[in-house]
């Protein structure tokens, strides 16, 4: 397989007491993004962090921040986000009744702006947005929380998503990564990947064993979809 898979550990399933050394931990492991989850216990039943956090942790590693916004309302956090030093900023097309707003606010903000799709959510929710989108996120668990069994039946918007990807990109030099997110393991990277993904997300499988095993981990990932 010739595209090229990014690693972003989701940092949920970090040492909260040592973010920073975590961040350090795993960039120097192979990482390729830093996969931030951002829960506000309303949009998913579970609260994270925000864009102080997000700021204070922007030193300890290089790698793009690749910010998951799972809260609504999103549009008043997003400059807040975008100047703690997020790079990728990606919102949920459920979380309000303007994505086109949304993404235009993150765009102003000069980051990447990603789409996420909860498992029930069709892909067509992405239909007049393409022009406005650098990355979409296919939930493989409903958000909220790390840890749960990936949805085997988000295989079949993978490929729906890699195939309209790569119809909107065609000679246009426009790339739009296609990024999963949930219950990524050796075992399921592997599924994906041959589905069309190009971004994993994966915090149980990267952060298991503690900093001594997060190059194995990743580089376990790595294995199964080459
Ligand atoms: O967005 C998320 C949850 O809403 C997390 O990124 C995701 O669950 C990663 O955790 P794991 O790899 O353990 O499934
Ligand atoms: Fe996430």
């Amino acid at each position: 397989m010739t595209r090229i898979v990014r690693i972003a550990p989701s940092i949920l399933s970090a040492d909260f007491a040592r973010l920073g050394e975590e961040l350090q931990a795993v960039t120097e492991a192979g990482a390729d993004f830093i996969h931030v989850d951002v829960m506000d216990g309303h949009f998913v039943p579970n609260i994270t962090i925000g864009p102080a956090v997000v700021k204070a942790l922007r030193p300890h590693s290089a790698l793009p921040f690749d910010v998951h916004l799972m809260i609504a309302p999103v549009d008043p956090y997003v400059a807040g986000f975008a100047d703690a030093g997020s790079d990728i900023i990606t919102v949920h097309a459920e979380a309000g009744a303007h994505l086109h707003r949304t993404l235009q606010l993150v765009k102003a903000q000069g980051k990447k702006a990603g789409v996420s799709l909860n498992p029930a959510s069709p892909i067509e929710l992405l239909d007049y947005v393409w022009d406005d989108i650098d990355l979409v996120l296919v939930m493989t668990v409903n958000p909220g929380f790390g840890g749960q069994s990936f949805i085997d039946s988000q295989l079949d918007k993978i490929r729906r998503l890699r195939e309209r990807i790569e119809r909107e990109t065609a000679g246009t030099g426009r790339q739009i990564l296609l990024e999963v997110d949930g219950g990524v393991t050796p075992e399921t990277a592997r599924k994906v990947v041959m589905a069309g993904a190009d971004v994993l997300v994966a915090g149980t499988a990267t952060f298991k064993g503690g900093p001594e095993a997060y190059a194995r981990n990743i580089a376990a990932l790595r294995d199964a979809v080459c």
